[in-house]
């Protein structure tokens, strides 16, 4: 059985149960329920707080797990990322009242709060900067108005509990955070199967399948816009002078690959959703 870490709360864990029940997995029907077995597909799923996931991977209690590259940099566990999940995107800054640090050598001496004291006091050791660091579980953001630090260090997406507490961001970027998939034993029976599976889900994600009819003269102009992952499909039609093609497209480039194949001259141009996909 693949032992299986899922964050239980805050901001991956939703995502992360959506993406393991698109790739064929066992949800969690109780809210409340720590394990669920998936005997169907060799796996067990343990619930746990994303802060812990790195711990329990890192010593090998669980094969592997779903958390942000954030815990897993402070957790100094032994767990290593092996493929990054598309979403949870987040970046770790320093923040302060405006006007009263400009700079990153602006923090030497001064105390900075943080719940990532291990990412944090690295990153600073490395730019040889001194700070005195004030652990904080949460919502550090009111550390500074209550008077325990100078500036803070935090996960920042769309930068409005800042504004809200009015700091701004200062310094340079401490690191770019992604959710991850992470394994101490990268090699264990049932992780390449669950990794293909997570891929699946992101590129049926990320992809639209693409059919048009087109003049089978301009179809090396139509494959330069839609090549496809290997290349695209070109299939005959009844009318000798055409050709049906299907090809893979970026979901986001979808309209814009459209009106270029059109002015291509390809005719009936559609598109469907990708539900499952093994690349
Ligand atoms: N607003 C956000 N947007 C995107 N990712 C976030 C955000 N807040 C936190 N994260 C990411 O989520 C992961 C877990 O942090 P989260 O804050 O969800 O856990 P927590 O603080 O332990 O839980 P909670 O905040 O519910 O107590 C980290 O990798 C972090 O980078
Ligand atoms: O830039 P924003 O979109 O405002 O998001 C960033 C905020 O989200 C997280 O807080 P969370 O809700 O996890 O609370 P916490 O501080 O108690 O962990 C993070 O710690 C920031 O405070
Ligand atoms: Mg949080």
């Amino acid at each position: 059985m693949l032992r299986i870490a899922v964050p239980n709360k805050g901001s991956l864990s939703e995502t992360a149960v959506e993406m393991l029940v698109e790739a064929g997995y066992t949800g969690r029907r109780d809210p409340r329920a720590l394990t669920v077995a998936d005997p169907r597909n060799g796996v067990e799923f343990f619930y746990l707080r994303p802060r812990d996931i790195a711990t329990y991977v890192g010593s090998g209690a669980l094969d592997v797990g779903i958390t942000g590259r954030d815990l897993l940099l402070d957790s100094s566990s032994e767990a290593q990322e092996i493929q990054t999940l598309d979403f949870g995107d987040s970046t770790f800054r320093f923040a302060a009242v405006p006007g009263t640090v400009h700079e990153l050598g602006d923090l030497e001496g001064r105390r900075v709060a943080t719940s990532y004291p291990t990412l944090v006091g690295e990153f600073l050791a490395r730019h040889g900067i001194t700070a005195r660091l004030v652990k904080l579980d949460g919502a550090v953001e009111s550390a500074i108005r209550l008077g325990v630090a100078d500036a803070v260090a935090d996960v920042v997406s769309t930068g409005s509990t800042l504004r809200a507490q009015g700091l701004e961001i200062v310094g340079p970027v401490i690191l770019e955070s992604t959710a991850v998939l992470i394994s101490a034993r990268p090699e264990v029976d049932g992780i390449a199967t669950l990794q293909r599976r997570l891929q699946g889900v992101l590129v049926a994600r990320q992809y639209v399948l693409m059919d048009y009819d087109l003049p089978r003269a301009l179809l090396a102009q139509a494959q330069a816009v839609t090549p496809g992952l290997e290349s695209p499909t070109v299939s005959p039609l009844a009318d000798p002078d055409w050709v049906a093609v299907r090809a893979m497209v970026p979901k986001d480039d979808t309209n814009h690959v459209m009106d270029a194949l059109y002015d291509i001259g390809a005719r009936a141009i559609l598109v469907s959703p990708i539900h499952a996909a093994r690349i």
